[in-house]
This record gives C-alpha cells, structure tokens and sequence, in this order.
C-alpha cells in the first residue's frame, strides 16, 4: 500500500505566530515514496499542457517546483526574495498569514512564447501565487495554471486567486 504523503504532515500550533498552525511537510520531503507521489502529481496533472516552464518561490516552491519542472521536460523559474538575484529584475510584493515580503524573477526569465506553471508546496492565503501571477504577467508569458501539494482551503485561496487569473487551481490535498 503506497504512502499518503497527506498523513506524514505534522501540525504545529502557534508557529511562527499565536493563531496559525504551521504544516511542516520536512517529514514529507525526507520520504521517498511520498515526495515521488507528490511530485508525479502534480505533474501528471499537467501533463500534455505545453508547460515550457515551472516558476517557483523560494524557498518551498523550489524543492518541489524543480523536479516538476524535470517531470514536464520544462525548465525552472526561481523566484527569490529580494536582492538574490544579480541582473535586472520584475519584483512583486505579497501578504503572508505571518507578514509580509517581497519576490523577484530575472527579466530574461521567461518570455512571451513560455507556457508557465508556478509550483508551490503549499497555497494558504494565495497571496504568493498572486504576486507569482504578476510576475509571469509582466514577462507576457502565458500561464497554464498552477499545482500544489497541500490547498489551506479554510482560507479560501481559491477567491483571492480567481481576483487575478482564471488558470486552472490544482492541489492533492486540501485541508477544509
Ligand atoms: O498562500 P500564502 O499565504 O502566500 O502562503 C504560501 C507560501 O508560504 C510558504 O512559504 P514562506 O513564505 O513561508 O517561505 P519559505 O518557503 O521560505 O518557508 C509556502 O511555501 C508558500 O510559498
Ligand atoms: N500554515 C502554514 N504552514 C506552513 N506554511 C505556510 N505558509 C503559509 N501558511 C503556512
């Protein structure tokens, strides 16, 4: 019987702040047979879609965007906090559930002609796949959707998503 990688998740209340509960998917990554059905996935989901590239965020997005990427025979994007990346960059500022930041891809990093899938481990508040949306957007790419291991679905991602974009929401577990 395979894992369900869902069931490896460890809840840890309060953290980083009083009032959320922190999904720790370490426990996720470091089993082998859970991240393969993760990753398979959510590729398979998009499979056949034209994904030329994946775009992640650091630092989640990229642990599970890169091998997606692999999966699809597309490329990855990294989006990264600010001042990582050397040349000229598009940035996005963003609302956590615990603060507030700010993401960057290079210039050069996708072009009109891409078919794009942001990647993430996890979609709480959607406030990173929105400023990843914008991103893609300034480029002029074309985003095919997005895919995700775990959708905090209680904090309707879902409505703050749709304000942004109509591309296909895909995630393999949704706590309601
Ligand atoms: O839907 P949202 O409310 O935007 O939250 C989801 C984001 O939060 C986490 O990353 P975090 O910013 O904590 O950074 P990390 O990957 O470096 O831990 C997670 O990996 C997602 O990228
Ligand atoms: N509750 C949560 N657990 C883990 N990562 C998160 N990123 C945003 N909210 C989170």
């Amino acid at each position: 019987m395979a894992v369900d990688p869902a069931s490896l998740i460890i809840d840890l209340p309060d953290y980083p702040v009083p009032g959320v509960v922190f999904k720790d998917i370490t426990p996720v990554l470091a089993d082998a047979e859970a991240l393969a059905a993760v990753v398979d996935g959510i590729a398979g989901r998009f499979a056949g879609r034209g994904v030329t590239k994946v775009i992640g965020a650091e630092a989640r997005g990229f642990i599970v965007g890169a091998p997606v990427a692999v999966a699809l025979g597309a490329g990855f994007v990294p989006a990264r906090k600010p001042g990582k990346l050397p040349r000229d960059t598009y940035a996005a500022t963003y609302e956590l559930e615990y603060g507030s930041d700010a993401l960057e891809i290079h210039r050069d990093a996708l072009t009109p002609d891409d078919v794009v899938l942001i990647v993430d481990d996890l979609v709480a508040t959607g406030g990173t796949v929105r400023a990843l949306v914008k991103l893609v957007e300034d480029t002029g790419a074309q985003l095919a959707g997005m895919g995700f291991f775990l959708e905090l679905a209680f904090l309707n991602p879902r409505a703050a998503i749709a304000e942004v974009t109509d591309a296909e929401v895909f995630s393999l577990h949704a706590v309601e």
